[in-house]
């Protein structure tokens, strides 16, 4: 199964038009690997658990909104504990590394994946790779027992430490290697999965008996596929105090204007949840939906309004908002990605001045609490939905499944191929109903231009027609395109 160096797609097809992208396996390139009872059969909290094992072929759709002459479409893997397992416990040596930005909850699923390493297979050979990818070949590990993560959940951050960049393929392979490691667990964003899947084609080249497996971390929900990433929920929670504040300033003083930035580099989704979730914002500027200043149905022109209607207005403005209105950064971070200019302060800038010209003294606070946000620890929901993906990546790992990202899909934690999560950033469809559900709860403007409408229609119908000729394409012709509604985490 392989081209180029690369593995070829698992596509298993079956009636009705059903297709289950599928996840390689250890046994498709290392023939006769031996097979062991689950131990899960023999422990007390599972044995009397009708069911518990996940049948071979179960599979959960990517639409489950569908017509009645729709193809069955794609699936995934449904995850979840296996009857028989390709790793003895005593032969496991694992190991978890975090990399990227921080995000909450990172540490309940290094503690979830450690609980469910030694209670439910018995392996208690597990290491920390310290500070990200470069950690395996610069720094040193750091043995993971239940007792040292016990109480970790309760804190921000990672204790394993994190980097951005330092992806060296060959030295993280050989590291591997001369470790003796043969499961690696590795939690980070869409930067994270790409490095991880590069790994996983190297282990494979070697015919390494090695599973590689990643945990989807991105606050700015950016990864396609997944229902929302760990951290999502905690961040609109936090983000809640931020406007909250915003919202108390601006309305004890004449013309106040509250503005928060949010964090979403390339994906407005917090900045878009949190606006739903508060009420108390009248504007929300997301990098998916440009904007603009001067003249009419412009922000200035609508800022003036709201100050003059009702006396204050709360703004919420995510990181990566406007930048194509800004002179364009040309510096990068360790990893390659943009480093972007404060879009907050820029926008405050101009707000004043506007005013200023206009002679009507206005009283603008600028809160910028994203750090503060991405700091915390996750919340009741994220810890649980944190506990399912540690308990689902380590089943998919012990199964002998590689190359794999755990992930929710309607609701139901899934094995997807690296290249579906790897395929494109997940944003904001601003012609979805979520972002008209927030344009008719503010009434900001929709800075869409009648020329915008006609082109984005002409595309959505060309869209249609190309999905159609091709079954394989996220928005396919087995769910209608009024249906499609990609912006929900
Ligand atoms: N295309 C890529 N191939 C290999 N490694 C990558 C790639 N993109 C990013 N990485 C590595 O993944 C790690 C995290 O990436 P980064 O973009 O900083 O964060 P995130 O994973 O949260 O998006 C870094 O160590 C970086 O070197
Ligand atoms: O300042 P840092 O640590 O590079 O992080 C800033 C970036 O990290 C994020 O919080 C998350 O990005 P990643 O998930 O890609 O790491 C972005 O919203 C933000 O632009
Ligand atoms: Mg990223």
């Amino acid at each position: 199964m392989e081209s180029n160096g690369i593995s070829e797609q698992k596509i298993v097809t079956g009636d009705s038009g059903y297709i289950l992208q599928d996840v390689p396996h250890l046994s498709d390139y290392i023939p006769d690997l031996p097979t062991y009872s689950n131990p899960l059969q023999d422990n007390p909290a599972y044995a009397v658990v009708k069911q518990y094992f996940v049948h071979v072929d179960d599979s959960v759709p990517q639409k489950i909104v569908v017509h009645k002459d729709s193809p069955r479409g794609i699936h995934f893997r449904r995850a979840g504990p296996r009857q028989k397992i390709y790793f003895e416990p005593d032969e496991v040596r694992a190991c978890i590394v975090t990399c990227g930005g921080l995000c909450p909850g990172l540490n309940t699923v290094i503690r979830e994946i450690v609980y469910s390493l030694y209670h439910m297979y018995g392996v208690t050979r597990v290491l920390g790779i310290d500070g990200g990818y470069r950690g395996f070949y610069a720094r040193n590990t750091i043995p993971l027992t239940p007792k040292v993560v016990n109480d970790i959940h309760k804190r921000g951050g990672t204790i394993l430490g994190t980097s951005r960049g330092g992806h060296d393929t060959s030295k993280i392979v050989h590291s591997i290697q001369d470790r003796g490691i043969n499961q690696v667990y590795i939690i980070g964003g869409d930067g994270t999965q790409k490095g991880a899947s590069v790994i996983f084609e190297e282990i494979r080249r070697r015919g390494l008996k090695v599973v590689v497996a990643g945990i989807p971390k991105t606050i700015d929900n950016d990864i396609p596929v997944i229902d929302r990433s760990f951290g999502f929920d905690t961040a609109v929670e936090e983000a809640q105090r931020a406007i909250n504040a915003a919202h108390v300033e601006a309305e004890s003083v004449e013309n106040g204007i509250g503005l928060v930035k949010l964090m979403g580099r390339y994906s407005g989704f917090i900045a878009m949840y949190a606006t739903l979730a508060s009420r108390d914002v009248d504007c929300c500027l997301i990098p998916e939906s440009p904007f603009y200043l001067d003249g009419k149905g412009g922000l200035y022109e609508y800022i003036e309004k709201q100050l003059k209607e009702n006396g204050h207005m709360v703004i919420v403005i995510a990181e990566g908002a406007g930048q194509e209105l800004l002179s364009e950064s040309m510096q990068q971070d360790a990893s390659g990605n943009k480093l972007l200019q404060d879009v907050g302060l820029w926008i405050s800038q101009g707000i004043k001045d506007y005013f200023s010209k206009q002679k009507m003294t206005i009283n603008l606070k600028y809160i910028d609490p994203t750090y503060m946000i991405r700091a915390v620890p996750g919340n009741a929901s994220d810890n649980v939905y944190c506990t399912l993906l540690a308990q689902s990546v380590v089943h998919g790992a012990m199964a002998g499944y590689t190359g794999f990202t755990s992930g929710l899909v309607n609701g139901r934690q899934t094995y997807i191929p690296f290249y579906r999560i790897n395929e494109k950033q997940h944003k904001v469809v601003i012609t979805d109903r979520m972002w008209a559900r927030l344009l008719s709860s503010t009434n900001q403007p929709s800075f869409i231009t009648n020329k915008e409408v006609i082109e984005d229609r002409k595309e959505h119908i060309s869209g249609e027609e190309k999905n159609a000729e091709n079954p394989n394409d996220e928005n396919c012709a087995d769910v209608a395109p009024e249906n499609v509604n990609d912006s929900i985490p």
